[in-house]
């Protein structure tokens, strides 16, 4: 059996395009359009990368946007200080403080000092707790990436074993608590495995739909699955270059045993990645007009 690609990149696009009107009519009915910092502290080529192309996408869909960097030995304060700044400025609706910050910076700290309503990764303690009680005002973006993938692919999530591998703060844990809350595209029975569970075969092979973010390369082979499962690869791992110098990345689950045994997959790179994105976008989207009192 191949399974069906469940193209991320392709469902990003459509949503983009539905975001892009959606900020266009707002621009032309209310005089308004969404604003987004993206704060990259220090110089990690991924990281350079990833705001890049967050700007690059902020930018055509036609919102204000700014890429502030800083040296990787801006001090605490002041990066605090500049969150600050941000909290103040009206024009922006949206602060994104990229991840992972250079070491001797406290990530909770900093996470801590963005206003919860221009928290547009949803990581801030206040926006976890809504959306562990189910009154989310945010969703982080990818676990917010893999529901509404799920969702559009038409994967039966109501009632799914959903087994999910890595308890990150970012994605393994919102993903599992997301995935069981009441309501449309949730309802799922969630297990989730991380690196002490003693037998994680024993319940990947359950999985109806299994979500891997397990952070190692092709951790997940044919074996875990279970014929027919939905497979939603979250890895992103670089294991070469290519002779032009370009980067050859890999999942965390092995992409050729797998679509052998499962129903659909996600591919590495084009899966969850822009999805990613695309959903930073959508919160900016909520949080503009949350900010200008627009309802429609
Ligand atoms: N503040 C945040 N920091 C981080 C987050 C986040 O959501 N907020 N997530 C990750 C990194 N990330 C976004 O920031 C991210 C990772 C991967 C992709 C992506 O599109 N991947 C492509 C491959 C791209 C490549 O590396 O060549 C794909 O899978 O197709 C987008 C965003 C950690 N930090
Ligand atoms: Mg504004």
């Amino acid at each position: 059996m191949a399974a069906k690609l469940l193209k991320g990149a392709d469902v990003a696009k459509e949503i983009r395009e539905e975001l892009k009107a959606e900020v266009e009519a707002m621009k032309a009915k209310y005089g308004v359009v969404p604003g987004l910092v993206t704060i990259l502290v220090g110089e990690n080529p991924a990281s350079q990368s990833y705001v890049r192309a967050k700007q690059k996408t902020a930018h055509e869909l036609g919102f204000y946007s700014v890429q502030d960097n800083q040296p990787a030995d801006l001090s605490e304060d002041k990066l605090l200080a500049l969150i600050d700044k941000y909290n103040k400025d009206p024009k922006i609706d949206g602060i994104l403080v990229q991840l992972p910050l250079p070491k001797g910076v406290d990530e909770n700290k900093i996470l801590l000092s963005i206003d919860p309503g221009k928290d547009v990764d949803a990581f801030h303690p206040v926006n976890v707790g809504k959306l562990m009680i189910g009154k989310p005002d945010y969703l982080p973006c990818t676990p917010a990436g893999i529901q509404e993938l799920l969702v559009r692919s038409g994967a039966p999530i109501e009632g799914a074993e959903v087994v999910v591998v890595g308890r990150s703060n970012i994605v393994g844990k919102p993903i599992a608590m997301m995935l069981m809350q009441k309501g449309k595209g949730a309802n799922a029975t969630v297990t989730v495995c991380h690196t002490r569970t003693k037998d994680v075969k024993f319940h990947t092979k359950r999985a109806d739909i299994l979500i891997v973010a397990a952070g190692v390369t092709e951790y997940v082979t044919g074996d875990m699955i279970k014929p027919g499962a939905v497979v939603i690869d979250v890895g992103v791992n670089e294991v070469g270059k290519t002779a032009d110098g370009k980067r050859i990345l890999k999942g965390d689950v092995a992409f050729e045993a797998a679509s052998e045994v499962a129903s659909a997959i996600t591919p590495v790179p084009g899966g969850v990645g822009p999805m990613t994105i695309t959903m930073l976008m959508k919160n900016t989207v909520r949080a503009c007009k949350v900010h200008n009192n627009i309802k429609d």
